[in-house]
């Protein structure tokens, strides 16, 4: 991590913008720290705190041995990044992905934070990461990989300290894992070590569905705020995995026209709409969504610059760029994944006046009910999915309107708002903590 200026201002940003390569351009720790210094710019931040909350408090790096089903032995390298806990235990997705980095996971942690802290949830921020190609990984090898992950962090991780949860290529069942290996070397069951586990197991009914729970809530706060109604709002989501096939459906349910749907090997395309359940089945009976009979097979690039009125990038970072930043139509977008849009598509999406619900707030849904799961694992007492559910809207209503009226009060745009808002907070907790003395 380069030691760069710690007093950067917007203009700093502005001048460089124009001469980064693609490569810089999509580093998401450069992305984070770019919209971080603007906006501690515009809060007029201490210098002091400035430097505490720009960088992560403890990046752990391990080298994970795994006995392969063929009797070889590899080695993954594996990451765990926590960013702060001064609002409370670090709290974070675990990513296994081939291209997963350290500058990655560190992004990822910081967004964690400041994510907490614009639904004023108690948390701080954390993230982990193991590079390795889980598709082509048996059941037993992800779990021998999982649980020596997990042993490797066992002084670093838990229920008060940093608590871990599903990202990208992770799900349930790495958590159920995750939780009786910490459980294994405490000596006794802890389900409060990791939340996105199954509900037979400490889980939270509503968590499955929560991410793309609170991307619907979103989209309809931003349809509110913009006049539009769902029946003639068109949507294009891109990744049906947790967060993308989640917010379709419930979008659809609500009577969106869902009319593109994008994967990693291919896209589909209906404009009088995609019928989802649909879709849900015939992906659960052949693995994939190409072939489906109810919509037309389409390029997966050009799904994004598709005319719609929403736009759900729900698959991964940087997949809106200075390359195609200018071709983009929607007229919303709400970021279901951590990171898609680069600075530099930022202020292209701006100038063409396109509505942004940041990620920070957009896929705040799963954390919050992340949140709810720790609480109700620590009290032993659990909630109807009902009663999840709508302490997960009203949360996700609060933090729209706090967020448009940061943008407001201080003329910036939603994104630096949210980012305003997160850092103002969780700069107040570590003034009141002292914890920088
Ligand atoms: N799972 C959760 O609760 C949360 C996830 N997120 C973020 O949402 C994004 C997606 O996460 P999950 O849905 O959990 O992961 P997932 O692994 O369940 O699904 C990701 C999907 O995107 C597809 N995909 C990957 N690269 C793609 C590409 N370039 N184009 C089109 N499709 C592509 C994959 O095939 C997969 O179906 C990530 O950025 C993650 O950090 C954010 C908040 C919470
Ligand atoms: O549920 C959680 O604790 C974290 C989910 C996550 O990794 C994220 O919001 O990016």
């Amino acid at each position: 991590m380069a030691e760069e200026s710690l007093v950067p201002v917007t203009e700093r940003k502005r001048n460089t913008m124009q001469t980064l390569t693609l490569e810089q351009e999509t580093n998401p720790w450069e992305a984070q720290a770019a919209r971080f210094d603007e906006a501690a710019t515009r809060l007029k931040l201490d210098a002091g705190i400035w430097k505490v909350l720009r960088y992560p408090s403890r990046e752990i790096i391990v080298h994970i041995p795994v006995s392969m089903d063929d009797g070889s032995i590899e080695v993954f390298t594996g990451y765990r990044v926590q960013h702060s806990v001064a609002r409370g235990p670090a709290k974070g997705g675990i990513r296994y992905a081939p291209d997963v980095s350290l500058d990655e996971v560190r992004a990822l942690a910081s967004w964690m934070t400041w994510k907490c802290a614009v639904v004023n949830i108690p948390f701080g921020g954390a993230k982990g990461g193991v590079i390795c190609d889980p598709k082509k990984m048996s059941q037993g090898e992800l779990e021998r990989m999982t649980r020596r992950y997990t042993a490797s962090l066992i002084e670093f991780i838990g229920p008060e300290k940093d608590v871990p949860a599903p990202d990208m290529n992770t799900n349930e069942q790495t958590m159920a894992w995750i939780m009786d290996t910490y459980s294994m070397h405490m000596g006794q069951t802890v389900t409060s070590v990791v939340t996105g586990k199954p509900v037979n197991i400490g889980g939270s009914r509503g968590r499955r569905e929560a991410t793309g729970r609170g991307v619907s809530i979103v989209c309809d706060q931003a349809l509110k705020y913009l006049n539009m109604t769902p029946e003639s709002t068109t949507v294009i989501v891109q990744g049906f995995g947790n967060v993308g096939s989640n917010s379709a459906k419930l979008l659809w349910d609500k009577g969106y026209k869902v009319i593109g749907i994008g994967e990693y090997d291919g896209a589909l395309f209906n404009p009088n709409g995609i019928d989802i359940s649909e879709l849900l089945e015939y992906r659960a009976r052949h693995g994939v969504i190409h072939g489906f009979p109810g919509a037309d097979a389409a390029d997966k690039d050009d799904l994004l610059t598709r005319k719609c009125d929403v736009l759900i990038p729900a698959a991964t970072e940087n997949v809106i760029t200075s390359k195609n930043a200018d071709r983009i139509k929607a007229r919303i977008l709400c970021e279901g994944a951590n990171g898609p849009t680069t600075t530099v598509a930022d202020e292209i999406l701006a100038d063409k006046g396109v509505f942004v619900i940041p990620d920070i707030l957009a896929n705040a849904g799963g954390v919050t009910t992340s949140y709810f799961e720790w609480v109700q694992d620590r009290m032993g007492y659990f909630w109807t999915e009902d009663e999840v559910n709508q302490r997960l809207e009203r949360i996700m209503i609060d933090s729209f309107d706090d967020v448009l009226q940061y943008a407001v009060k201080h003329e910036v745009n939603n994104r630096i708002a949210a980012y305003m808002l997160a850092i103002d907070r969780v700069a107040y907790t570590t003034k009141q903590r002292g914890i920088y003395a």
